[in-house]
């Protein structure tokens, strides 16, 4: 089956009659690169969650056809129950000879052997963004990938996923409409009175809409 994620008729609101999303609608298939785009608090993040079953819709359906789901979250705090190096995270997840063209990919080797709470923020989402390729999922969710990166990582990570995707299917979550364009087969735009689902040529004129920009 090609369809990877249906959603049919969401509706949610995290306070009564504040709703995020009324009457929801939209498939992803096998292979797509899926962007959500839109802005602050439009509920980007919360749609993730609710496709990972981490939180429950008022109503609606949410079909997931996919074994193997990956999920990179904006902020992952592991200090309390991790306090190994990335090479000992690759090596749980990996076989050596896996991990290494990922590591050279993402410039990752300085950072290997330092203990992982100690490393920035962009370098954190590099070695996490890793560790989720290299266990092979068929559906990966990424929120905000290249948020907090520095131009040339911007740069290595795009290039990566675009590499590294092959025949997965991506749903991602970015304020980067650069890379939106870029990249996505599908662009779902939230925060408007009505979410749209647009080709990403059309994510142009949408922006008026979206962030009343001209
Ligand atoms: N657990 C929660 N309880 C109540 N309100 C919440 C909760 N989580 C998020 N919200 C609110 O719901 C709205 C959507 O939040 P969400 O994080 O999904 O937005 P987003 O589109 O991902 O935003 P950003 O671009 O800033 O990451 C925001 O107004 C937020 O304050």
């Amino acid at each position: 089956m090609n369809e990877i994620i249906r959603v049919e008729n969401l509706t949610f609101a995290y306070r009564r009659g504040e709703y995020l999303f009324k009457d929801l609608s939209f498939s992803v298939y096998r292979g797509d690169f899926f962007c959500i785009v839109g802005p602050n608090g439009a509920g980007k993040t919360t749609l993730l969650k609710i496709i990972l079953g981490l939180i429950k819709a008022q109503s609606g359906r949410i079909l997931v056809n996919s074994k193997r789901v990956g999920y990179v979250p904006q902020r992952i705090s592991v200090e309390r129950f991790f306090t190994g190096t990335p090479a000992e995270l690759f090596r749980a997840v990996a076989p050596k000879q896996k991990v290494g063209w990922i590591i050279s990919f993402l410039h990752l080797e300085n950072v290997l052997h330092r203990p992982y709470v100690k490393l920035s923020g962009g370098e954190q989402q590099k070695v996490l963004l890793s560790i989720a390729f290299l266990k092979d999922p068929d559906l990966l969710i990424l929120d905000e990938p290249t948020t907090g990166l520095d131009i040339h990582a911007q740069e290595h990570v795009e290039e990566f996923l675009r590499t590294a995707r092959k025949d997965k299917t991506l749903v991602v979550v970015s304020h980067d409409l650069g890379f939106v364009v870029r990249n996505a087969t599908k662009v779902l735009c939230l925060g408007m009175q009505e979410c749209r689902l647009v080709e990403p040529q059309d994510l142009k004129t949408m922006l008026v809409d979206i962030y009343g920009l001209h």
